[in-house]
């Protein structure tokens, strides 16, 4: 298990000095459930794959996690051959503990007790007789008998898989029954052993980050409820998320911008989570219409703050960006960099979202925001059906280079070759060489033009934040 280290600052100012101790290795979980408990935390992601990195590595190392605190209670059903239905429930408790219970139809509603066992589990035996239980559930009574010492004792789950395990299948196929569905919910409770989640809506859903992130979460088991202002792209995106996830996921089309149309969503759905990713995004043309960005950034996640608060829904992850810092006063930025001296209408946008959701955080105790200032996001689904290969023109940088690469496009036009960087650009063409053309050995084909209003020569993120707490993850290379 990966130790509960972790205990850092996110800044060096005032504002944003607040400590925490985190005890997952589990991005999104993180994100979602222990980081909230800072009230607020950004993080860095220079590739956004690298998030969905993290979680696939993860998924192997989250199985060893201890159950720290809260309980989980599930339950089911199996008909016995006899014909008899068996209910089985369980509460896990710390340390993979549990409390078990077993009964027949109807007889749960005696309910749970941790003490007086005999007097519960009396009427229980007694069902059982009188509906006939046969050998096979009596075997079973008495193992959790014998391996608890009464009813409502914890074991571990350890000793009763093993105590399952040494019976043979012919005598005990309820045990087995039960043994299977045992390891499932062992798998799932270690899987979940803390968070509880309702739903996670996620808003710009149809996008390249929103419709990754949606897989992942239905590949981690959560229940997801998709938005987007586009209904063909939300359409579109439902299906090949089906086509990866086999899960057909909630949609709704909804403008963020109205506020009524968030509210109606939420009355129809039950969701504890928002992954706010929703937005426009492309930097340059936000000078031109700096209005469509405030109202699409800013006034829409005001409407959606709004709509959670009243709904009681308060653990928010925001998608914001890396231009909240502006012009660098250090490479590479950490999260400890200051903000706000934004260089372009789109950052300003992201930074006042940024500090509106601290503001939020500090006037509500129970608010919980994690915010990922992402870089560049690259990178696809190994399926091939999630990406970034859109039917609009490109206007970033690494899909414009994918598209020369392709010989879709003649050149990349690199805007500005008079910055303080190696080679005078702010892209660095030979490292984007590197990256693009390692295989084929050859040349990014470029033009130059001037610069672009409101870009920066070098820009550059200290990940080792994101490493440490959300697990080790490759920066470049895609795993899938
Ligand atoms: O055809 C092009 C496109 C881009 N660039 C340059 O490449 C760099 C990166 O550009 P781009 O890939 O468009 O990224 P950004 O403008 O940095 O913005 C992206 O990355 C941000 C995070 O850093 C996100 O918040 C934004 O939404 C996203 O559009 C910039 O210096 C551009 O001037 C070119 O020279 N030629």
């Amino acid at each position: 298990m990966r130790p509960s280290h972790g205990v850092k600052a996110f800044s060096r100012n005032g504002s944003l000095s607040r400590r925490g101790r985190f005890v997952s290795t589990r991005p999104l979980y993180n994100i979602m459930s222990n980081t909230c408990r800072h009230g607020w935390k950004p993080s860095l992601f220079t590739v956004f794959t690298s998030v969905f990195i993290a979680f696939v590595a993860d998924r192997k190392r989250q199985k060893t996690l201890d159950c720290k605190s809260e309980i989980s209670y599930l339950s089911t059903r199996a008909i016995l051959p006899s014909g008899v239905e068996l209910v089985v429930s369980a509460i896990f408790m710390k340390n993979h503990s549990l409390a078990i219970k077993l009964c027949l139809d109807n007889s749960s509603a005696s309910g749970w007790k941790t003490d007086n066992t005999e007097a519960w589990l009396r009427p229980i035996f007694n069902s059982w007789n009188d509906n006939g239980a046969d050998m096979n559930t009596l075997i079973l009574v008495s193992m959790w008998q014998q391996q608890s010492h009464g009813w409502m004792k914890r074991v571990s789950l350890q000793q009763i898989l093993k105590y399952l395990n040494s019976n043979t299948s012919s005598t005990i196929q309820a045990c087995n029954l039960t043994c299977l569905w045992l390891r499932e919910v062992g798998e799932i409770v270690k899987l979940r052993p803390q968070m509880s989640v309702k739903g996670v809506l996620v808003t710009g859903a149809a996008g390249y980050v929103g419709t990754h992130a949606i897989t992942e979460l239905i590949q981690e088991g959560f229940k997801v409820i998709a938005l987007d202002y586009r209904q063909d792209a939300l359409t579109d995106a439902a299906a090949r998320i089906k086509a990866v996830t086999g899960t057909e996921i909630q949609v709704f089309c909804v403008d963020l911008c109205d506020k009524h149309e968030i509210a109606n969503v939420f009355q129809q759905v039950d969701v504890s989570h928002v992954l706010h990713l929703a937005g426009l995004k492309a930097v340059r043309q936000s000078h031109g219409s700096p209005l469509a960005f405030y109202n699409a950034n800013v006034v829409a996640t005001i409407n959606l703050l709004e709509v959670m608060l009243e709904h009681g829904v308060c653990n928010i992850l925001f998608s914001s960006s890396s231009k909240v810092y502006g012009t660098p006063s250090y490479l590479p930025l950490d999260e400890t960099h200051p903000t706000g001296a934004c260089t372009n209408p789109y950052g300003r946008t992201k930074y006042m979202v940024e500090e509106i959701l601290r503001d939020t955080a500090a006037s509500n105790q129970n608010f919980k925001v994690t915010v990922l200032r992402f870089f560049n996001p690259c990178g696809a689904h190994g399926s091939g059906l999630l990406g970034e290969d859109r039917s609009q023109p490109p206007q970033n940088l690494l899909p414009l280079i994918c598209q020369v690469a392709l010989g879709r496009r003649d050149h990349l036009t690199v805007y500005g070759s008079d910055y303080n960087t190696p080679d005078g650009t702010g892209i660095q063409p030979r490292n984007i060489k590197n990256l693009f053309y390692s295989g084929a050995g050859e040349n990014v084909p470029v033009e130059f033009c001037g610069r672009k209003p409101g870009e920066i020569g070098a820009c550059s993120a200290d990940n080792s934040c994101a490493h440490r707490d959300l697990g080790t993850f490759n920066m470049f290379l895609h795993p899938y």
